[in-house]
């Protein structure tokens, strides 16, 4: 569809963009990206026929750019410029109308009830059809740019052009703009080229993105290609993160803010003068919300928290709406479940283990309470029915250091193997299957950690870091197992 080889130009002096190529194909959302500076506008001006080139061809449908008319061309291409104004003051309807000059035949230019037609529907699918009488002036600019947009569409386009597009829209109309772009691109063949600041958008929604720097192409390829950690930080010149969406396969890019001195050198940690020992309720307050991975009731998954709790519940307790019943606990001890990570146990939560163990750069804090009624060998699962009662291991690791992804994962892995090990020195047995049960059928664990002070990149079971969550978590299991039994041959 559209075909760029080797541009260079740009204003009067040095040329702004150098030696551009790319091709953009029927029907794809193609995203331009770079910093302020980097030609993006200038490319678009150059596509859209107004700023000329000192080399290099633009072809359009095959045909060289310069061999179109200008009415020709707009029958092709509408353009959303990044600020678009308007010096006369138009109704709405008039300013979108204006879009269908390059339709109309003859002299007269007559009005036909195709133009009317194509008007009104654009303007529907604006959203701006309630505003056709006002005068532009009168709206925000969002509705503005809106406007602006059913103008570009009412031109019928076989390509579109749009500078910064979602620039003063808010979050809803960002994303119902996008949404249409993407079901018209798709389902009507429209061409869509767009400059985008926001990554994340261009990342969720374009089929490839063209990355400049200084005016050259740093890459052209698809999303996730681009949308590279090391690459962006280094065009951009900042620091940022890439996360997977949770919902779609789309990359996505955080900002990480500095921190100031006195919060890198404030010397915050976790250790047990952070724990309460209430009756039927463990309480754990961090200084400062900790990343957390779990699987606790509330909180689980990954996230950051603040207060952690581990509560006893009775035997017979309803597990039918667990979720909603310990977020309604959370709320009604003065805690915000959405910085919770909440567990329930049936064992007496007095009966908890817990060990600190500091090593030269960092340190651990273990916190476990072990009942074993439910114990399952998961080797041979299988033969249990499947009846959900509340946990009975749960199992705590604060660690004041910063953790990787995959130490985090490593350390619910060490941490699982060492509580299994536990199980078996105890002879905790599986009582449908007579074996030796690796756990019990509910068991919860937390990895917790501040991301502050030393660097763990690993938390295998022969890590410095493994070392100690292995031997801190057998330990603990161990004596909590040892106490709960204790109690109940009382
Ligand atoms: N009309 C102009 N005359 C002279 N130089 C210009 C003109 N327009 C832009 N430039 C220069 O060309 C370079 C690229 O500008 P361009 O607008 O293409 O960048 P951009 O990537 O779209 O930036 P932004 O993200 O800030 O919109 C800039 O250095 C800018 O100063």
């Amino acid at each position: 569809m559209l075909s760029v080889q080797q541009i260079t130009g740009g204003y009067a002096g040095a040329p702004v963009v150098k030696n551009i190529s790319f091709e953009v194909e029927k029907g794809e959302l193609f995203g331009i990206l770079g910093p302020n500076g980097s030609g993006k506008t200038t490319i678009l001006k150059m596509l859209s026929g107004i700023l000329p080139y000192k080399s290099g061809d633009i072809l359009i449908k095959g045909k060289n750019l310069s061999q179109y008319t200008p009415k020709e061309l707009a029958k092709i291409i509408a353009v959303l410029p990044q600020h678009s104004s308007q010096a006369f003051s138009y109704t709405v309807k008039e300013t979108v109308s204006l879009g269908r000059y390059a339709h109309q035949k003859g002299w007269f230019q007559s009005w036909s009830s195709e133009d009317e037609a194509t008007v009104n529907r654009v303007m529907e699918q604006t959203g701006i059809s309630q505003f056709q009488d006002f005068d532009i002036q009168q709206l925000s600019g969002g509705e503005r740019q809106r406007v602006f947009l059913a103008q570009a569409l009412a031109q019928e386009p076989e390509i579109l052009l749009l500078d910064e597009p979602t620039n003063h829209l808010d979050l809803s109309y960002q994303k119902e703009l996008l949404d249409l772009l993407s079901v018209w691109s798709k389902d009507c063949g429209l061409t869509v080229i767009s400059i985008f600041h926001d990554l994340n958008l261009a990342g969720l929604y374009c089929d490839r993105l063209l990355l400049l720097e200084n005016g050259e192409v740093n890459i052209n390829h698809v999303p996730n290609e681009v949308l590279k950690e090391g690459r962006i930080r280094e065009v951009y010149r900042t620091k940022i993160e890439k996360l997977p969406h949770p919902r779609v396969p789309a990359p996505q890019m955080v900002l990480v803010p500095e921190r100031s001195q006195a919060e890198s050198q404030s010397e915050k940690r976790v250790d047990p003068a952070s724990l309460e020992v209430k009756e039927n309720l463990l309480v754990l307050r961090s200084p400062f919300p900790l990343k957390t991975m779990s699987s606790g009731v509330t909180g689980s998954g990954t996230g950051w928290n603040r207060i952690f709790l581990n509560r006893h519940v009775s035997k017979n307790y309803d597990c039918s709406d667990h979720r909603a019943e310990m977020a309604e606990f959370v709320r009604n001890i003065g805690f915000e479940p959405g910085e919770t990570v909440g567990m329930m146990t049936a064992v007496y939560v007095e009966d908890y283990s817990s060990k600190f163990c500091e090593e030269e750069t960092f340190s651990v804090y273990v916190v476990v309470t072990a009942g074993v009624g439910n114990a399952v060998d998961a080797s041979k699962s299988e033969v249990h029915s499947h009846h959900l009662t509340p946990g009975t291991i749960n199992t705590w690791v604060f660690v004041n250091g910063n953790l990787t992804e995959e130490a985090f994962i490593q350390c619910i892995m060490t941490a699982t193997e060492a509580k299994t090990r536990a199980l078996h020195d105890q002879q905790v047995k599986d009582s449908v299957t007579g074996t030796i049960a690796t756990g019990t059928s509910t068991d919860s664990i937390l990895i917790a950690a501040t991301q502050q002070g030393e660097n763990l990149e690993y938390a295998g079971t022969i890590t410095p870091l493994g070392k100690v969550i292995g031997k801190g978590v057998y330990e603990c299991t161990v004596m909590a197992i040892q106490n709960s039994q204790r109690r109940i041959k009382k």
